[in-house]
């Protein structure tokens, strides 16, 4: 089964363009689980644009499902946000300062001494560890050397190249997945996944143990309803 986890940034993003409480971040999260989500997903950003540091401890505490909380671990205040809050799961991504999204995985070759270091970290606090990578074999194969327990795959460049040829798209995916499995790496996956591309690229990628989706889910979500559109999402993932 893959598991969905609902990516909450952009409902931060609308709070807090207002200044106020709403949407309240924190009963959209406990409604996604309530509506079928496996998983809530938040990722704070050093300037908080989204995602405050506060909303993470106030979700800690609420949520039942598995939290993951991504990022960038070069930020000591990511680190200790983390190891205060012991997530389900961290995912760290390697963002550079200023960026608008996250928009490549890590180089885990140049960075395997530093990864084996942060998975450590994380893993010694009890937190499961994901890395977040391109579809790039040589950095699967370096990724499995840092001792994370899984990958998640940058879906971008699926997402765009669906459009033209679905299965050039998901070719590199569905290498990199089964390289993963033989090296022993649990699989996820996620960015710019939708409700146009994300049961073809389930059904190609073995072994796909979560999904994080935000930006279309939420954008559904205004036409749709929340409840109807976590339901579409887990059904096309069944
Ligand atoms: C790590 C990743 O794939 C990102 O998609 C992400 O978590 C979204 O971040 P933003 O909501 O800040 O664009
Ligand atoms: N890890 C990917 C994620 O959490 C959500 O990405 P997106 O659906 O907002 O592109």
């Amino acid at each position: 089964m893959t598991k969905l986890s609902v990516n909450i940034n952009k409902v931060a993003t609308l709070r807090n363009s207002r200044g106020g409480n709403n949407p309240n971040v924190l009963q959209v999260a406990l409604d996604c689980e309530k509506f079928g989500a496996q998983g809530i997903t938040v990722h704070p950003r050093p300037d908080e644009r989204h995602i405050r540091y506060q909303d993470v401890y106030d979700l800690k505490a609420a949520i039942t499902t598995e939290f993951n909380i991504e990022g960038n671990c070069r930020e000591k205040k990511f680190v200790d946000l983390v190891l205060a809050n012991k997530p389900t799961q961290v995912t760290l991504v390697p963002d550079e300062q200023g960026q608008i999204t996250s928009n490549h995985g890590w180089d885990t070759i140049a960075n395997q001494s530093y990864l084996k270091e942060m998975s450590a970290l994380f893993k010694d606090a009890g937190i499961r560890v994901s890395i977040f990578v391109d579809p790039d074999p040589k950095m699967v194969e370096a990724a499995a050397s840092t001792g994370t327990d899984r990958i998640e795959l940058y879906t971008e460049a699926y997402a765009t190249n669906y459009y033209k040829n679905p299965a050039e798209a998901v070719q590199p995916y569905a290498e990199a997945a089964k390289l993963a499995h033989e090296l022993g790496l649990g699989l996820n996956a996620g960015h710019d996944l939708d409700l146009h591309n994300l049961q073809y690229f389930r059904s190609q990628i073995p072994h796909l143990l979560e999904v994080s989706i935000g930006h279309a889910l939420i954008a559904d979500a205004l036409y749709l309803g929340l409840e109807e559109t976590i339901k579409r999402y887990r059904a096309q993932l069944s």
